[in-house]
């Protein structure tokens, strides 16, 4: 296997092979003790209609009926939203997602009108008219803060729907439907999601339609394949550490370098200034922690005290 291939499989915290029953418990009971050791009781999330929503709706309903029936505190729940912009192409698929996922509590935000609040206003401040994609991400901004506004009034942590196909790419908004509290999700390829999903009986059309951002208006549904220019079932086979063609494998690592900046917190001074008590710190905290790298430029960046290693790019 390639050494880019393997340390992003690392980073990521993909497992090439899993066992369905066993990652369904182990994700319902990471929602459980993160919920206990915040003191939280409520969590919240958009469903779309899409397999992510789906999949991470369900584990966080079965979370808050399990956290239900363990402390008898009925105030554990799972609370969801649609947030259509206007009338949804497919809200069969998002009623079909809710009637699976019986969730505890369901809201309905329209982010139309927010959303297009921003078209006049782009135009009269740059005198040049929004593009599709540039609204694409208003949208999943909106619904970002539609999750928090509701988030806040129902005292519930946001859910976010990231996983390895989706991180390794950068094929989310930041902090859209990137910004989040809690990801049940991270590490699983898009193949792996939809294991689950049949593991939990879910009605099969959740977990085999087209994947779709669904954020232009121009291209309503378009498949996140298009416009990635890349089938998910490669970038699972790259992800669960299987052979792809060296020309699949660089421009997956090409796509990863440069969406970097998506997946870590901001770039804060003094990133990339390191002062001499920081580096004595560094190493001695690597002398603890198990370091893949003897790099030091590879473990300064570790600590986000630099921001790329020739190393990891
Ligand atoms: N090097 C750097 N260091 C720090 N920040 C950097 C940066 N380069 C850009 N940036 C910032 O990042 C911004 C670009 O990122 P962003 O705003 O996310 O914009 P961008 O990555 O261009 O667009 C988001 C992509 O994700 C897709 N998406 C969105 C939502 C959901 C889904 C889905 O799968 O359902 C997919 C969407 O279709 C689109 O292709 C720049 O405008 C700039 O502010
Ligand atoms: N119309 C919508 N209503 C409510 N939430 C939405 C809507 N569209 C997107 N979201 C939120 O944004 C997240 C990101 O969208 P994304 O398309 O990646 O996931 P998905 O629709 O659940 O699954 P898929 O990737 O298979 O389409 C969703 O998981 C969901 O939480
Ligand atoms: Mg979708």
């Amino acid at each position: 296997m390639r050494r880019m291939q393997q340390e992003i499989i690392t980073k990521l915290q993909v497992r090439p092979v899993i066992d369905p029953h066993d990652e369904i418990k182990r994700r319902v009971r990471f929602l459980k003790d993160y919920l206990q050791s915040t003191g939280h009781k409520r969590l919240i999330l958009g469903i779309s209609g899409g397999q992510d929503s789906t999949l991470a709706g369900k584990l966080a309903q079965l979370a808050a009926e399990e956290l239900r029936k363990e402390t008898a505190d009925a105030d554990y729940r799972f609370i969801t939203v649609r947030l259509p912009y206007g009338t949804q192409r497919d809200e069969d698929d998002a009623q079909l997602a809710l009637a699976f996922i019986q969730p505890d509590q369901v809201y309905t935000l329209n982010i139309r009108p927010m959303t297009d609040a921003f078209v006049p206003e782009f135009e009269q401040a740059t005198a040049v008219p929004i593009s599709d994609y540039d609204k694409g991400n208003v949208k999943a901004r909106m619904r970002m803060t539609a999750q928090y506004l509701l988030g806040a009034f129902e005292q519930a942590l946001v859910i976010g729907t990231d996983h390895a196909a989706e991180a390794v790419t950068g094929f989310f908004t930041k902090f859209g439907d990137g910004a989040s509290d809690v990801t049940p999700l991270t590490g699983l390829t898009k193949r792996q999601g939809a294991l689950l999903l049949q593991t939990l009986h879910a009605p099969a059309r959740l977990y085999t339609k087209t994947p779709t951002a669904d954020l232009l208006d121009q291209r309503p549904g378009q498949a996140d394949e298009t416009e990635l220019g890349i089938a998910y079932d490669v970038l699972d086979d790259y992800l669960e550490g299987r052979p792809v063609s060296d020309e699949t494998a660089e421009s997956i690592e090409k796509r990863y370098r440069q969406t970097r900046h998506k997946r870590e917190l901001p770039a804060g001074y003094p990133s990339g200034i390191f002062s001499f008590p920081q580096i004595v710190s560094v190493l001695v905290m690597s002398s603890y922690a198990p370091f893949t790298k003897s790099c030091l430029i590879c473990r300064l960046q570790a600590h986000n005290r630099v921001k790329a290693c020739a190393h990891s790019g």
